[in-house]
């Protein structure tokens, strides 16, 4: 018998409204509290979350979205797939569970990378071919266990097999070729004997992930996804079950699923707003409900209801039945909009968080499943709200005179070799520079200060003062180590991206924002709404105190405009294009009072070029023209004895490859440690010419490297860079690290320099 799905939510944050988990797992690592006090702040999360939205109205409420750390990592678990490093500590389910997340004693954690384009990290499964499966845990069955003794029926939600097998890698020493995928049908055997007993502890419907299919997918790998749900969809006494895809089109995977037995899809029709033309080409899909994702899931603003509506009306007469959701898992956005109290009037009224999009689903499938004349207003209404806080939203004329009187030349600098002539001789480097990324240590005290900012136990003053001893501290540390081209840094900023947020205009700020970036780890991404200009210079104070304090160059910090628009909330009434260069023209005027100020080398950080890749390939060079243009545009203003240089992480340059040349920066600093040199062959595959910072210390692990291993990286960078353009530095800033690992690390640097500077 099928039951109707109605509406619905992917998933929900898990965090707390008030990031009671974050805390509870950071007192529990710290030993502060046990075990069972974590679990029991877990449980109350997860009951207040079901018992919200099922007085909200959701007609289906999902579960097994909470999550100790990530629901790749509970994937692991579950199906018993944890490396062995891990199994020979010994350590109880809970501890083993956390070890992979973060590591423990001398083994390493796990691989953390970015799940898809969003700023939310997963940890990598390894699997091998010697990987046994087996159904090791119950926590999807006792989370829907809980939910129902609390009287809510709930949909579990499963990450999808062939999405986890893609995720996956191999693990180290597995056969040469060998791939996840062919871990397929040993996997589909576990979780049948899953969903055999979700059916039978009563669950009418599970929800199973598989956003891989999102992404370009080769014919045998689309393949693997129609064999498995053929299979799942044959099970006896099975729930009905439901395979999303989510942060962009489904594409080819529809009509691969509509050929299945699974009852229902979904599809995010936000990012993948093409595939709704293709419905009602794909007859399978009559026999099926379709779930549409019309409320975006990953950004804070309201829904144009009536335009939602008005699809999901015209959707409806192509399928069996239709679902109203949201295109993604909540996960994405804050809580509550409710829990603000300072943000803009006029602003606030065009935002929706988790809380709010439930109700725009709720209200939404009230419209579509009947006629109630009161549900149709507010449903037509809402749209007028959006349009209204539209036309009241910042407009700032001079700015828009600015980005039209562009010209081709405001993103071009003079020659690469005329640029480093000029620096060249105002720096007066050696080969192989020493420098960092730019953020030390955010010690207790750093972050105290801040704090004490806040409840008005410090002033102003005060404040900058506490800084500038930070940024003293931080120069003569450096200066003493000998590091050739120092940073002030950063202590003053809260997050590199919230702190140039929160001194721009344009922009505004959450109190209790949060959004989990990964495990403990939160962001409070701020809100760009209006066009965006700088009322007054935003790092100039800083960097020009750090330099009056030593002889070296001291690096001015900024952040991209790429990864200013990748880490806020961004208006989506404008191209993003459009977006990032009226943030570049503010970035490009505060290089200008840098310089002014004698500032002679100035870093823009874009660590998430890579991340707002898009999914498919064919959307990728339209994505590059505008983030490399808005780059360039904030730094092409500089003279060419200014040395530009930008950063990236997150290695996986294969893609961006092109860009990072295209970027033009006079150094590029980036990821290398762990992959060992790799990018090295990248870069010089396209000709790469500039100067470049290959990482020779992982600051995302506690090891202190040895000098040993830190040269033997530059002698590798030495052989395929010629030395007076490499540079030699950390991975990434270093505000993640203790004093205690960051000071000798950067001593062994130093060191390990100087060894391979001798031998040139
Ligand atoms: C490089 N990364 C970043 C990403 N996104 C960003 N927006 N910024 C990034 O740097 N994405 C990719 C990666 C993700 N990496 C990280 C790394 C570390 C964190 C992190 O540590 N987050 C902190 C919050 C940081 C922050 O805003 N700190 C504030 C203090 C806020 C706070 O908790 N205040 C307390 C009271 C004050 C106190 O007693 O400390 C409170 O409100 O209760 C600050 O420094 O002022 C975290 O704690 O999660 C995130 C992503
Ligand atoms: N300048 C920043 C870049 C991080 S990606 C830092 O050092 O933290
Ligand atoms: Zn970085």
């Amino acid at each position: 018998m099928t039951s109707p799905i109605g509406s619905t939510v992917l998933g929900y944050p898990r965090i707390g409204p008030r990031r009671e988990l974050k805390r509870a797992l950071e007192k529990y690592w710290a030993g502060d509290i046990e075990a069972a006090q974590l679990r029991q702040m877990a449980r109350d999360l997860r009951r207040d979350a079901w018992a919200d939205l099922a007085a909200a109205g959701l007609d289906s409420v999902p579960s097994n979205t909470f999550s100790y750390y990530d629901q790749v990592l509970d994937t692991v678990q579950l199906f018993d797939a944890i490396p062995q490093r891990y199994r020979d500590l010994g350590l109880n389910g809970l501890d083993t569970y956390f070890a992979m997340a973060r590591g423990r004693d001398t083994v390493p954690a796990m691989e953390l990378t970015k799940w898809f384009d969003t700023n939310y990290h997963y940890l990598v499964p390894e699997l091998g071919p010697g990987t046994r499966f087996e159904l090791a845990g119950d926590k999807p069955i006792a989370e829907y266990q809980d939910a129902r003794a609390q009287g809510v029926q709930t949909r579990p939600v499963l990450l999808g097999p062939v999405t986890f097998l893609l995720l996956a890698k191999a693990e180290a020493g597995a056969a040469e070729g060998f791939a996840p995928l062919e871990l397929l049908d040993p996997l589909l055997d576990r979780y049948a004997e899953l969903l055999t007993r979700l059916g039978a502890a009563g669950a009418a419907w599970v929800q199973l992930d598989e956003p891989a299919f999102c992404a370009d997918r080769t014919d045998g790998e689309l393949a693997a996804l129609g064999r498995a749900y053929d299979r799942l969809s044959r099970l006896p006494g099975r729930p009905q079950l439901l395979v999303t895809g989510y942060f962009g089109d489904f594409g080819a995977a529809l009509p691969v699923l509509a050929g299945t037995g699974v009852e229902a899809i979904g599809v995010d029709l936000v990012a993948g707003r093409a595939a709704a033309d293709r419905i009602p080409d794909i007859p399978a899909l009559r026999t099926k409900t379709l779930v549409a994702g019309v409320i975006e899931g990953r950004n804070i603003w309201r829904t144009d209801l009536s335009a939602a509506a008005a699809l999901c009306a015209r959707l409806k007469e192509s399928v069996a039945d239709l679902a109203v959701s949201t295109s993604c898992s909540l996960l994405h956005v804050p809580y509550d909009l409710a829990a603000e109290t300072s943000l803009p009037p006029d602003v606030a009224a065009r935002l929706a968080f988790a809380r709010q999009k439930v109700d725009e689903v709720v209200l939404l499938g009230k419209a579509l499943a009947g006629d109630d004349p009161q549900i149709a207003e507010q449903v037509a209404t809402a749209g007028d709200a959006v349009r209204s806080g539209l036309a009241a939203a910042r407009k700032d004329e001079q700015i828009r005179a600015r980005i039209a009187a562009l010209k081709p030349e405001h993103r071009l600098r003079a020659a690469y070799a005329e640029r480093a002539e000029a620096q060249s001789a105002r720096l007066g480097l050696p080969p192989l520079a020493t420098t960092t990324i730019g953020s030390f240590p955010q010690t207790t005290d750093v972050r105290k200060a801040r704090a004490d900012l806040r409840a008005g136990r410090v002033d102003d003053a005060g404040y900058a003062e506490r800084m500038r001893a930070e940024i003293e501290r931080v120069v003569r540390l450096q200066e003493e180590i000998g590091l050739d081209v120092l940073v002030h840094g950063e202590p003053e900023r809260n997050d590199m991206v919230q702190y140039f947020g929160e001194l721009l205009d344009g922009f505004a700020f959450t109190e209790n924002g949060w959004v989990q970036s990964y495990g403990s780890r939160c962001v409070r991404p701020p809100i760009l709404h209006g066009d965006v200009s700088r009322p007054a210079p935003m790092t100039v104070e800083w960097s020009t105190y750090a330099q009056s304090l030593t002889s070296k160059p001291v690096k001015g910090m900024l952040t991209g405009p790429v990864t200013i628009l990748a880490w806020s909330f961004v208006r989506d009434d404008q191209p993003l294009g459009a977006t990032a260069d009226q943030v570049a023209l503010a970035l490009r005027d505060e290089i200008t009072d840098l310089e002014a100020a004698g500032i002679g080398i100035i870093q823009v950080d874009e660590p998430a070029l890579r991340e707002l890749l898009p999914l498919r390939a064919e959307d990728r060079k339209a994505y590059l023209d505008w983030a490399v243009g808005s780059f360039r545009l904030a730094t092409s203003g500089a003279a060419p004895g200014t040395q530009i240089h930008t950063h990236l992480c997150y290695s996986e340059f294969g893609d961006v490859i092109e860009a990072i040349h295209g970027l033009d920066a006079d150094v590029t600093t980036i990821e290398a440690a762990r992959s060992k040199m790799e990018v090295l062959a990248d870069l010089a595959s396209i000709g790469y010419s500039r100067g470049v910072g290959p990482g020779i210390y992982d600051i995302h692990s506690p090891r202190v490297p040895s000098t040993d291993e830190m040269a033997e990286l530059l002698t590798e960078a030495v052989r395929a860079v010629p030395a007076e353009r490499v540079w030699s530095n950390p991975d990434c800033g270093l505000k993640t690290r203790g004093y205690a690992e960051v000071d000798p690390a950067l001593r062994n640097l130093v060191e390990a320099t100087r060894r391979v500077r001798a031998g040139l």
